[in-house]
């Protein structure tokens, strides 16, 4: 599925229209498509379009004439008194059928009543703080009861971003012409989108232009995978080596290990508090745990580094971070990490936090990621949560310029950016919105790396089956989403990798004898 910012909409609208493809065909095409969609999903029976004054608002005209048409009443607000071009031509029609059109005075009047409101008064045009004047108008729509069905773009919501400042539409619906426009995949926009759908506008496929931001859906994911190949040994199916846990915090190295090993991995080693030891080797069976030296608040620090070291070189990738423990020893655990490790390195949580002002990221020259929540980054990048939730995709694409490493930002919408190419995953679900989860998620990454894969697809991957497993659990226990747990996810995420490895278990039978991940 494509995704357009509204630089590149504007490019293959432009290449379509030097085709002969005007820009009044491809907005009746985009205003009979939308209005179709209204009938099917809102069938209602009163209306009202409010149209801004460009094209976006000349699409909404055309919503408006066509709900006209199969009987809906509708009444039309037009922002603006004048108007040129297509949408003049298209108001001008509005009126010769008789069709209510009103300034922005009489938007409340019209909005009692209404059973759908058709929110066409900013679209990709759009960029910055909303004038006064509009956010007004965007207030009044959300304080409406009626469905909302935003055309191309909830207004308000920076297409090309997600980025909201200030006033922005709440719809239930939203129809993007021709491609989703990143704006209604990244928070806050995605949020504002509420349900994405696309119609066909008519641009032929010769204007397309490549996106800087891809859909993270399972196509784009199709073949990143390998299976585990013949003649195969434990060691060859990926060995991943987390580091993680403190004397007080052992779950989370449990998650970890746990969603590395559902993942593939034909071994996983811990390394993790010496404290925290002889727990984590009772619960994790499969795994080889190892307890190393701790400072007085049960943390591993930099006497530690001997004996991750010594794993790692067994390791065809480490994961580190999971309960770590927050601190100075911590921060030079992770430094000598960065510094010595050759293979993959992932860090998450603590791992992150303990290289707040550090540069050892950017020094490194092997492949590293990091799995921040928006929190998490803030503390890399000197900023608070609330700046990176407001600015996702930029700070994602800053962290992984300053930090030169592949960045996985957390959230309903999880992002992967890895020098210019951008990735927005669409499988995340609020059930997912519970403690464990992120430990999960590390560890399904780290075993795509032990695996062989490249950073920035193992993430994408990663990310992709961590939300696919969480729907799968909702879809076979039919529970709510509030009682998932994380450890619910592990038994899942088989199904949600045979899905991307595009063949289930079953069909492909039993394995033969000595094969497969150990
Ligand atoms: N491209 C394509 O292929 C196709 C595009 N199509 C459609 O066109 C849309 C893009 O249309 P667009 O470019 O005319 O811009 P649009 O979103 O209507 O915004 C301009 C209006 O917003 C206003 N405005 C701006 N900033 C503002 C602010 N801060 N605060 C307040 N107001 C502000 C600005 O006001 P002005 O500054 O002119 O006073 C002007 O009135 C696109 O989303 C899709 O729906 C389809 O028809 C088919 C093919
Ligand atoms: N509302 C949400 N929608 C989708 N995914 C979410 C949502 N909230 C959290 N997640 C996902 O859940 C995981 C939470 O990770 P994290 O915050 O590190 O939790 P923890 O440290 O407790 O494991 C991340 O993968 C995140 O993307
Ligand atoms: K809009």
């Amino acid at each position: 599925m494509r995704l357009y910012t509204a630089e590149e909409m504007g490019s293959a609208d432009r290449a379509a229209q030097e085709m002969g493809i005007t820009g009044r065909i491809l907005m009746e095409r985009a205003g009979v498509g939308m209005a179709t969609l209204a009938l099917e999903r809102f069938s209602p029976r009163r209306a009202v379009a409010v149209c801004g004054g460009g094209n976006n608002g000349g699409d909404g005209f055309v919503v408006a004439r066509e709900l006209h048409r199969a009987g809906v009443e509708v009444e039309v607000v037009a922002s603006k008194e004048t108007y040129r071009g297509d949408p003049e031509a298209n108001l001008r029609a509005l009126r010769a059928l008789g069709i209510r059109v009103v300034g922005p005075e009489g938007l409340e009047g019209v909005l009692s009543g209404a059973e759908l409101v058709v929110d066409a008064l900013l679209g990709t045009g759009f960029s910055g703080e909303v004038r006064e004047r509009e956010a007004a108008m965007i207030r009044q729509i959300n304080a409406s009861p009626a469905p909302v069905l935003a055309v191309d773009v909830p207004s308000g919501v920076d297409g090309s971003t997600g980025e909201v400042r200030g006033a922005a539409v709440r719809a239930d619906l939203t129809v993007c012409a021709h491609a989703i426009k990143v704006g209604c995949v990244v928070s806050p926009g995605r949020e504002h989108a509420g349900r994405v759908a696309v119609v066909d506008i008519g641009i032929p496929p010769g204007a397309e232009v490549e996106p800087s931001v891809v859909l993270n859906d399972a196509a784009s994911l199709a073949g990143l995978i390998p299976r585990t190949a013949e003649p195969a040994h434990k060691y060859s199916a990926g060995a991943l080596l987390v580091v993680a846990g403190s004397r007080a915090m052992t779950g989370a190295a449990v998650m970890t290990v746990a969603g590395a090993q559902r993942a593939g991995c034909g071994i996983v080693f811990l390394v993790t508090a010496a404290g925290a030891a002889p727990l984590l080797d009772a619960r994790l069976t499969e795994a080889i745990v190892e307890g190393a030296p701790e400072d007085a608040a049960g943390h591993m620090g930099e006497e530690a580094l001997d004996a991750v070291l010594g794993r790692a070189g067994r390791a065809s990738a480490v994961v580190v971070g999971p309960g770590l423990g927050v601190g100075e020893g911590g921060r030079r655990l992770v430094e000598g990490i960065l510094r010595e490790v050759e293979a993959p390195v992932l860090l998450d949580a603590d791992a992150i936090t303990n290289l707040a002002g550090s540069g050892a990221l950017a020094r490194r020259e092997a492949p590293a990621v990091i799995t921040p929540h928006a929190g998490e980054l803030g503390r890399i990048m000197g900023a608070g949560a609330r700046e990176i939730s407001a600015s996702r995709l930029r700070c994602a694409r800053e962290a992984a310029r300053r930090h030169r490493c592949c960045v996985l930002l957390k959230g309903s919408d999880t992002i992967v950016v890895e020098g210019d190419r951008a990735a927005v995953n669409p499988t995340g679900h609020v059930a997912l919105a519970t403690a464990g989860t992120g430990d999960v998620l590390s560890g399904v990454i780290g075993a795509l790396l032990s695996r062989g894969v490249e950073p920035y697809d193992a993430a994408r991957a990663g990310a992709w089956a961590h939300g696919r497993a969480a729907r799968l659990w909702l879809e076979e226990t039919g529970w709510p989403a509030e009682s998932l747990i994380a450890t619910d996810l592990l038994s899942h995420l088989p199904r949600a990798f045979a899905e991307l490895l595009g063949n289930s278990p079953e069909a492909e039978g039993p394995a033969a004898p000595g094969s497969g991940a150990g």
